[in-house]
């Protein structure tokens, strides 16, 4: 029988409660908690560096990321359990192995304990024993399944280049195997020039039946595979690709409207979810609202408008920092109802979390909102 911990206030099983208080606990020293987690793994297992990028910031953050989704879902086994899965396929491509989960959770026990000394006890201990212990289970399986159908990562040949801006640029890949993904997906990329530094964008397209890929990647200051994608890639360069992740997907049972908001270079899988729509046959209304700061930045804009001509169903809006009387996602106010439609949110994160209040506010459910994690995001512009 498990034990009851909880106070006022605390809800969930006794392992939730006492994992969360840790959680809680450390919150303030996040940083420091992480840096000594690896700290202490890199001195037991030197070997293990190697499997890691030379700076550990980003990497650090996924950790605490990680560990947050844990706390928080806990007693919610479906969500757990997709997220784990998707964990642990996406960790195939650093090389991690079955037999490094016993030293990680090692270390990490020893990092919290270390850090969350008020709220540590030996039932806080068997609770993090017990969910370490579950958490890599599922990892573990799901890696030992995903190994009999896909590989660990794939090599693509960049086909083309093209500067749209000089910051933007479009390239074209072409995989050494075949990628199967969906529509509103992303991916995580390496280049040659940072080895193990990878980072997140979506596909741009639907899938193609001669395989090709599309990235939009946008040049940030600092980034240091942003910048090698924009400026030193060329055709004939090859590049290392995760497996596809992402649950902005289209939801073919229904027929309900898209509403899509796209900031930016987030008007890629905006432009990937259209096609989608128009490869369906299907007959319904798609609205795409496409946000920049100057005309210049809208620099995709001629392929959307190609597609509106051909089809009927879909309209697209630019709207122009600069310029527009509303910006998004308040322009949306002026337009509507958007209560028979299904929302779509693509860009920075501030677009993100402010397009999600907006959307809210003019009576669309959270249910019908999609977008990928801003954390994730946020890691992944650099
Ligand atoms: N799946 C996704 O959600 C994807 C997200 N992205 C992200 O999109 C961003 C694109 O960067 P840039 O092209 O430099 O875009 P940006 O920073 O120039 O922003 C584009 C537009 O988004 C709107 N916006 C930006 N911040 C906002 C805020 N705080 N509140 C409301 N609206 C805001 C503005 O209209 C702005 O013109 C990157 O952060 C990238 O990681 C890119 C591709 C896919």
């Amino acid at each position: 029988m498990p034990q009851r911990v909880a106070s006022a206030g605390e809800e969930g099983s006794s392992d939730a409660v006492l994992i969360r208080r840790t959680m809680a606990e450390i919150g303030p020293v996040a940083d420091k908690v992480t840096s000594y987690f690896y700290a202490l793994l890199f001195v037991r297992r030197p070997d293990l560096r190697a499997l890691f990028p030379p700076a550990m910031d980003i990497q650090r953050d996924r950790l605490l990321k990680a560990l947050l989704t844990t706390a928080e879902h806990l007693d919610n086994t479906p969500v757990l359990v997709d997220y784990l899965r998707n964990l642990g396929r996406g960790h195939r491509k650093y090389g991690t192995l079955a037999e490094h989960y016993p030293i990680v959770g090692e270390c990490m026990i020893g990092a919290l304990s270390t850090y969350a000394a008020t709220v540590w006890s030996p039932e806080t201990e068997a609770a993090w024993v017990r969910a370490y212990t579950t958490m890599s289970q599922v990892m573990i399986d799901a890696v030992a399944a995903d190994e009999l159908r896909s590989p660990a990562w794939w090599h693509a040949e960049i086909v083309t280049h093209d500067l749209r801006t000089p910051d933007v640029a479009i390239l074209t890949v072409r995989p050494n195997q075949p990628y199967p993904f969906l529509a509103g997906q992303y991916t995580s990329v390496e280049t040659p020039w940072w080895p193990r530094v990878w980072r997140h964008y979506s596909f741009a397209s639907a899938p193609r039946s001669d395989g090709l890929l599309t990235f939009h990647v946008k040049a940030v200051p600092a980034g240091w595979v942003s910048n090698a994608l924009v400026r030193r890639a060329r055709p004939g360069d090859v590049i290392r690709l995760g497996p596809p992740t992402g649950s902005m997907t289209v939801d073919h049972t229904s027929d309900s409207g898209l509403l899509c908001l796209g900031g930016g270079t987030g008007i890629a899988p905006i432009k990937a979810l259209v096609e989608d729509v128009a490869e369906r046959g299907a007959r319904r209304p798609v609205e795409v609202f496409y946000a920049a700061r100057t005309d210049h930045g809208l620099y995709d804009i001629d392929t959307l408008l190609r597609l509106q001509q051909s089809h009927p169903w879909l309209a697209v809006r630019a709207v122009i920092d600069q310029q527009a009387r509303l910006r998004l996602p308040d322009a949306l106010r002026d337009y509507g109802p958007w209560n028979e439609y299904d929302a779509y949110l693509s860009g920075p994160p501030g677009m993100i979390r402010s397009g999600i209040d907006t959307l809210r506010d003019i009576g669309i459910p959270s249910s019908r909102i999609r977008h990928d994690a801003v954390e994730e995001l946020f890691l992944a512009t650099s």
